[in-house]
This record gives structure tokens, sequence and C-alpha cells, in this order.
């Protein structure tokens, strides 16, 4: 039974394989679509049921039996009850003495039980195989088929045996089986549908830090200041101006962001003069998340783009341009044109776009769909190489665009800079260390550290090592 199943139709089986029969408890969501899905697939089902009739739901074909009835058809059942109605099965355990039972249940709540349900039903049912397995997929999304980002299943379980049976089930649908070891990693199986954007939370809270940051910081100076000195009313600024300062800023830092971790671990490994030693946990979930970290910054440079494009339309800047044209006119002056003002505005411009131009091939060569198809040096050149040269030509947009303002005092309002020149900081910064770790004899104890050579080998470091790894 090793065919995969990706027909919407119930795939013929070989005239000389024998339909392998499972055995579903429970005709609820899930144990109807898995039904559903094993049925397509060849399999012949047998639903268990507490009034086992035949309805329309279940698949044609399928038999509805009592829950004992059901069990002695097949060898393999999939327990798609609720854990709160486990204690039933205990009046089976005759029945069931021998069999795989595949738990697929989850909880409400992260850690809801002291044990996982997995290993509660072993409990339970000493006699039986127990193996956890589809439990991240929703009913839902088997049966509709939108199954493309998680196409993942989890199993573990103690019998080697038993699993590997489950799994071939798992590929014969299509889906791909993760063999997670021993039933004791079922916990953690069943935390996973409870976690809501693990790799997404740090990401998310930072820019959302760092807008409200900028955004007040922009208010301060582009709103609050007018006001105190000139009795303006600016806050118009509040819908477009500002927005279009705060996205491209926090835009920079986060992408700044995505690359400094990896300094950070080449300084650690030089001070330390070993690779064998753990990065401390905060680094490590920060390298874990940069992905998360770039798109988020590349989802902010695209709001600025938008931003940008629509500067022309505005009131705002018609009027300014038309009370120019007519102060000029009625003055019988008109302005020189500034070759060097010229040449600044078209740079930064053009930086922006190939800088934006360089960020969406980052993002898209970092979905999973197109990382597939590139081996890993070649993701890795495109996500360090290219990575860098986006950040480089990104950094350039910003200063370019800064241009001699950095240093009039007029754009130090109450002593605080603009925030182009604050949001730099990091980039700048994180572009100086990496110039400075590619000279080539920093760089070249750097690759031998990565290749495994340790500055000492006292017995004080290898003993770090031992209790490290
Ligand atoms: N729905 C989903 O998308 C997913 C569900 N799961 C897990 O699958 C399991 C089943 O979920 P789901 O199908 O949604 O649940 P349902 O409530 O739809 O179905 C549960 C089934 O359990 C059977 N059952 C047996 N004993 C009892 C009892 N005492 N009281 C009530 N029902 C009983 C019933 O079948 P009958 O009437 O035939 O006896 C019932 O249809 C759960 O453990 C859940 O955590 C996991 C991943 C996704
Ligand atoms: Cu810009």
């Amino acid at each position: 039974m090793e065919n995969t199943c990706t027909d919407e139709f119930p795939l013929t089986m070989n005239s000389s394989e024998k339909e392998e029969t499972v055995c579903v408890f429970g005709t609820g969501d899930l144990g109807r679509s898995l039904g559903f899905k094993m049925h397509q697939c060849g399999y012949s089902v047998v639903f268990g049921s507490r009034s086992p009739q035949m309805s329309s739901l279940l698949p044609s074909g399928a038999e509805v039996l009592s829950y004992s009835e059901a069990a002695q058809k097949s060898d393999i059942i999939i327990v798609a009850i609720h854990r709160e109605h486990y204690y039933f099965l205990t009046e089976l355990t005759k029945v069931l003495k021998g069999k795989i039972l595949v738990d697929v249940s989850n909880n409400l709540k992260i850690n809801q039980y002291p044990e996982s349900n997995a290993e509660y039903l072993a409990q339970l049912l000493p006699g039986t195989h127990v193996v956890k397995a589809f439990n991240t997929i929703s009913a839902w999304a088997l049966q509709s088929g939108a199954l493309d980002a998680s196409r993942q299943v989890f199993v573990c379980g103690n019998d080697s045996k038993a699993k590997q049976r489950v799994m071939n089930i798992v590929r014969t649908l299509g889906l791909t089986p993760l063999d997670q070891g021993s039933l004791t990693a079922a916990k953690e199986i069943e935390n996973y549908p409870l976690q809501l954007f693990p790799m997404w939370r740090f990401p998310l809270y930072l820019s959302a830090a760092l807008c409200i940051f900028v955004f007040f910081y922009c208010v301060i100076r582009d709103v609050i200041y007018p006001y105190v000195y000139g009795k303006k009313n600016e806050t118009f600024r509040l819908a477009i101006s500002i927005p279009n300062r705060v996205f491209p800023s926090v835009a920079l830092i986060l992408l700044a962001l995505v690359y400094l971790p990896g300094v950070l671990a080449a300084i650690l490994q030089l001070y330390r003069g070993t690779k064998y030693r753990r990065f401390p946990a905060w680094l490590d979930h920060w390298m874990l998340c940069r992905k998360q970290l770039g798109l988020v910054a590349l989802g902010f440079a695209f709001l600025h783009v938008l931003y940008t494009l629509v500067i022309p339309i505005r009131y705002f800047v018609r009027w300014r341009l038309k009370n120019m044209t007519l102060t000029q006119a009625m003055t019988n002056k008109d302005s020189p044109f500034s070759t060097s003002t010229a040449w600044r505005s078209d740079s930064y411009v053009a930086l922006g776009i190939l800088g934006f131009f360089l960020f969406v091939l980052l993002g898209i060569t970092s979905l999973p769909s197109v990382s597939n198809t590139v081996n890993w040096r070649e993701f890795r050149f495109v996500q360090s190489k290219l990575g860098y040269l986006t950040l480089i030509l990104c950094t350039a947009h910003a200063l370019v665009y800064g241009g001699q303002r950095f240093l009039s005092p007029s754009s130090y309002k109450w002593y605080l800079p603009p925030a182009h020149v604050l949001a730099l900081i990091i980039p700048c910064t994180l572009l100086v260390i990496k110039f400075i770790l590619i000279i080539p004899c920093i760089d070249k104890a750097l690759t031998r550290i990565r290749q495994g050579w340790e500055r000492s080998s006292k017995s004080a470091s290898a003993l770090n090592r031992k209790t490290d790894i």
C-alpha cells in the first residue's frame, strides 16, 4: 500500500493487492473526513459508532458497526473520539488487545492534563500499541483539500512497526509523516495546534513596539514642535507623512535585525574560540525567527512604496507646488536648476527601487515552494549575499535621502534627529562590523572555528563542550 492518493476520486486497487481495512472509531467530523480520504485512497473503511446506522454523511461503501464489532474487522483503529470519552474503551480491552490505536486527539488548552492524551490511552489499554498522528490536520482541510501549508503529520509511538504502518497510511493519503520518536513526544505534538504563530510572535511584537516608538517620535518632531513654535496645525501629517517615515524606518531596522544575530554569533564564536558551545537561548530564538522578521520588514517596505507612490496626488503637495510656482511668477524669479540635487534625488529613488526589488526577491526565495527547488548552497547564497546587498542598497537609500540634511542644525528639532537618522544606527553599525568580520585575517580565523578548530583544548573547555552539547 505505497501508492499515493492525489486524486479526488477513489483509486481502484491493483487486483493483486488486497484492500487493507482500517477501522475508525467515532463518526464525528474528523472520523468522517479521515474515513472519506482513506476510502478515496483505496482503503476499506469500517466505522465504529454508538449508533451504528449508515448516514449520508459517511462515505458510501463504508461499513458502520458497533465499536466492538468494528474493532474486530481491523488491526489498525483510528480513535477519532475526544479524550473525555476514552474511558468507555476499557470495556473493549479484550478485543483491542494487540491492536494499533491511532490517537488523533487535541486539547483545548496547552498542558491541560498531566500526561498526553496518547499516553493516557496507552495507560487505559496496556495491551495495545498507541501511535499519535493526524492531530495537526483539520477535518475541514482534509475534506476540502486545502492542505497546502499543513501536509505534515507528526507521528510518534513506542512500537516501531506500528508507527511504520501508520506512516504508510499517512503517505498514501498524500501527506508527509514526520517521525517524532517515542510516545513521550505526544505531549509536544498535542501542544502544536494550540500555539499561535510561535515564530511570528517576537517579530510582530517587536515591529509593533518600533512602530509605536517611531510614530510618537515623529509626532513630537513634525506636529507638536511646529505647534509650539509657530502655532501651526500640522495634524494632517498623521495620515500619510508620518506613516511614510515610520514604515521605511521600521523596515530598515527590521532588515538589519535579520542579519544582526548572525554577526553576533560570529563575534561570540571568535571570542570563545570554538563553535561547540551553545549560543544563549535568546540568540537561538532570534536566529530561528529571522525569516519571519524579514517578511514583516518586507511588508513595511511594501507599505512605504505604496505611500510614496501617492505623494504626487496629495492635496498638500499639489498646493505647495502651485504656491511655489505662483510666488516665483509674481516675484519674477526662478530657482536655478541644481544638478547635484537632481543627482541626489534620482540616486536615492534608484537605490530605493533596486533595494526593494532585491527585498522582494529575498522574500520570494524564502517561501517553502521556492526554497525547496534550490539546493542548500544556492539558498545560503541568495539569503546571505543577496540579503546583505539588499541591506546595503536600502541603507544607502536612506543615507542619500538624508544627504546634507544630516549636518544642518534645522533638522534637529529639540535636538532630536530626523527618524531616518535613528533608523540608520543599527544598519550602519551592523555593516561596519560585517566589513570588519570579512577582513581576511579575521575571516580566516572564523572559517577555521566553523570547520571545527578550537583555540584551547584545555580540559575545562572539553568539559564545557560535553555539558553544552
Ligand atoms: N475536527 C477536527 O478538525 C479535528 C479533530 N481532532 C480530534 O479528533 C477527535 C474527534 O474530533 P471531532 O471529530 O471533531 O469530534 P466530534 O464531536 O465531531 O466527534 C466525536 C465522536 O466521538 C464519538 N463518541 C464516542 N463516545 C462518545 C461520547 N460518550 N460522547 C460523545 N461522542 C462520543 C461520537 O461518534 P459516534 O456518535 O459515532 O459514537 C462522535 O461523533 C478529537 O479528539 C479531536 O481532538 C484532531 C484534529 C482535528
Ligand atoms: Cu524610501
